[in-house]
């Protein structure tokens, strides 16, 4: 129970990251919020300082009539300038505070930032593990405030801490005794303190899932994405139950966590209170034998509460520090990761244009957690300007193959090449720009329709006349002019003058935004599979201009729309099974043959 050195030095570490942070958001802040702290202490302590000197001479100057009248003119200078060092220590208190929450918001919004650079950052394999959500949790629950609050405790602590040590010599000065009776009064309080802050700590961690656990059953039943299957499913009540059940057993935990503190703390509060009575009752006695003066008596039992309020405020302010060290950690420890899929040191230049495209060179690769491989000896190749189909059953591992494509992750066998160079050797910002993909999973952002198409190549100018392009070659032209504010309409509901818009034509968003960017490649994971008859037809129909003639790889289960692909690789367990163009594939009369006679005899079968 007893902490250990270490636990009580630990928080100085802290100090080593969060004074750099501090000085990072703001420098000039940082200055003035430390300049108005250092004059706060300075005035706090000359104040008690000055009381003492008047206390001293009224001491001396009682009961002399003579020299009380000619004292009289001190007494009342010593008055003013103590009155006047509580004055300014007040205004510059107020100013301080002033000071340290502006800086408080500059840092919140300086960690934040902090915070997002890592998360838009971090390899994807970091989203496939509990640990990745854990540390960005914890991050966040440490809160974006307490660097600011580290600096403001660590001055009042030392504020507190000299304060203490004055009203300590006046107490010794009274009898040493009474010293021996102030710790016993003190550093109880502090020990419990600080096991609870750190079993509290060590409890939230183990709690973080079960806490995610509940907040996500909180979103499943506040979001609006959710709404229809709850109602329709009823599920409201069977979510509330489980959400309680959680609750329940987290608010159980933190409750018996606090009351074991409580408990404790009201056996070393009464131990405070024997020793302050005790003192007193030997005080008193000692008063009454003559040992000691009745003014002696009075400053004890001012004193001592007060020494003993500082103490107890000191207690909190050590606890808080070694909490905020505790909790900062969490945030260090997110702001530490660092990808793995990294600028390479000497990155190779991405070629102008190309001569040979991709290469998949028998790739192997397994998701993070998995016990079986994803992918197995993939050999692939895509050509500038070519356009190439994947298609095979579901989980085959088409997705995941365009995954490694764009490099969201490494494989962990074979390799892929660019032109003859892995794809490791480029700058993953620079090889990325090669690719424009739309996802099976697009993004749907709560934008205006512009938006919504230029995030497709933010470094674009964002002109009108390139949206629009990009807009009539996915289709979306028509349903774009027929909104309110046309390109400028907000999308969702979550904004004033928002529009709903249907899934077909958030998918034709989609395929705008991958058609906006000037890129080598476009990447398709089954583009139209919202799309009517009609719209997909028209979309495939001429293609390859609609592309202008980029290198294309398309995912789709439809394989009247793959048949126009240049080559197809069908894919099965995580191999590539079969490949050619369709005519050699129909020839074959192995998989593909089988699945697209499969369709065709449907799409016959209607026709008679
Ligand atoms: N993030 C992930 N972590 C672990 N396993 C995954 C992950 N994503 C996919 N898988 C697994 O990898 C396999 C291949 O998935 P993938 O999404 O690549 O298939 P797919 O061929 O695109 O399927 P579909 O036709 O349904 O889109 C599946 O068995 C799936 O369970």
């Amino acid at each position: 129970m007893i902490p250990s050195p270490r636990t009580i030095l630990e928080p100085l570490g802290t100090l080593r990251r969060v004074l750099p942070l501090l000085w990072a958001s703001s420098s000039k802040c940082a200055l003035l919020t430390t300049f108005l702290m250092v004059l706060e202490v300075g005035f706090g302590l000359a104040a008690l300082y000055l009381l003492k000197q008047l206390v001293d001479l009224v001491t001396t100057l009682l009961g002399d009539e003579a020299t009380a009248a000619q004292g009289m003119e001190q007494v009342l200078g010593y008055v003013a300038l103590t009155g006047g060092a509580t004055l300014a220590f007040m205004v510059t208190r107020a100013l301080s505070n002033l000071a340290k929450e502006a800086q408080a918001l500059l840092v919140a919004d300086y960690i934040d930032g902090k915070v997002h650079e890592r998360a838009v950052s971090a390899d994807l394999a970091f989203y496939e593990s509990p640990r990745y959500f854990d540390t960005l949790e914890r991050a966040r629950e440490s809160g974006n405030q307490r660097p600011a609050q580290v600096i403001g405790n660590l001055m009042m602590l030392s504020r507190n801490g000299l304060m203490l040590a004055a009203v300590v010599v006046l107490l010794v000065s009274i009898d040493w005794l009474l010293l021996p009776v102030l710790l016993v009064a003190i550093l109880p309080g502090l020990l419990v303190r600080l096991h609870f802050t750190r079993h509290l700590y060590d409890w939230q961690r183990r709690r973080t899932q079960m806490e995610r656990k509940a907040s996500y059953l909180d979103w499943l039943m506040t979001s609006n994405l959710h709404a229809k299957e709850l109602r329709i499913y009823q599920l409201g009540d069977h979510l509330r139950a489980q959400y309680a059940k959680l609750r329940g057993q987290i608010r159980r935990e933190r409750l018996q966590i606090t009351q074991r503190r409580t408990r404790l703390e009201v056996v070393v509060g009464s131990a405070a209170a024997i020793a302050f009575f005790t003192s007193l009752a030997y005080l008193a006695w000692q008063t009454a034998e003559g040992h000691s003066s009745v003014g002696d008596l009075v400053l004890f039992m001012l004193i001592f509460q007060r020494a003993q309020t500082m103490g107890q405020e000191l207690v909190q302010q050590l606890s808080k520090l070694y909490e905020d060290h505790l909790y900062m950690g969490l945030l260090f420890e997110f702001l530490d990761i660092r990808p793995e899929i990294a600028e390479p040191n000497h990155p190779a230049a991405v070629p102008e244009s190309l001569r040979e495209g991709i290469r998949f060179e028998k790739v192997g690769f397994q998701y993070p957690g998995s016990a079986e491989p994803t992918l197995s000896d993939i050999d692939l190749s895509i050509r500038p300007g070519q356009v190439v189909a994947l298609v095979g059953v579901n989980g085959s591992g088409k997705t995941t193959l365009i995954k490694l494509l764009c490099r969201l992750y490494d494989p962990a066998q074979g390799r892929i090449t660019l032109d003859g160079v892995d794809i490791r050797n480029y700058s993953p910002e620079q090889y990325r720009n090669l690719f424009s993909v739309i996802f099976q999973d697009y993004s749907q952002y709560a934008a205006s329709v512009k938006e919504n198409i230029h995030f497709g190549d933010i470094q674009s100018s964002g002109e009108q006349p390139s949206i629009m392009t990009a807009a009539i070659n996915a289709g979306a032209d028509d349903f774009i002019s027929r909104l309110p504010r046309g390109y400028d309409t907000p999308l969702t509901r979550m904004f004033d003058e928002g529009q709903e818009i249907s899934i077909g034509q958030w998918q034709k968003l989609a395929l705008a935004r991958a058609f906006l960017r000037k890129s080598t490649f476009i990447i398709l994971d089954e583009p139209t599979s919202s799309l009517d008859p009609e719209a997909e037809f028209e979309m495939f129909e001429n293609f390859r201009e609609r592309i202008n003639h980029r290198g294309a790889l398309m995912i789709s289960h439809r394989l009247s729309t793959v048949r126009m692909a240049d080559y197809i690789y069908v894919m099965d367990q995580g191999r590539v099974c079969e490949s050619g163009t369709h005519e050699e594939l129909i020839r074959k009369r192995g998989t593909y043959c089988k699945l697209f006679n499969k369709q065709a005899f449907h799409y016959r079968d209607a026709e008679v």
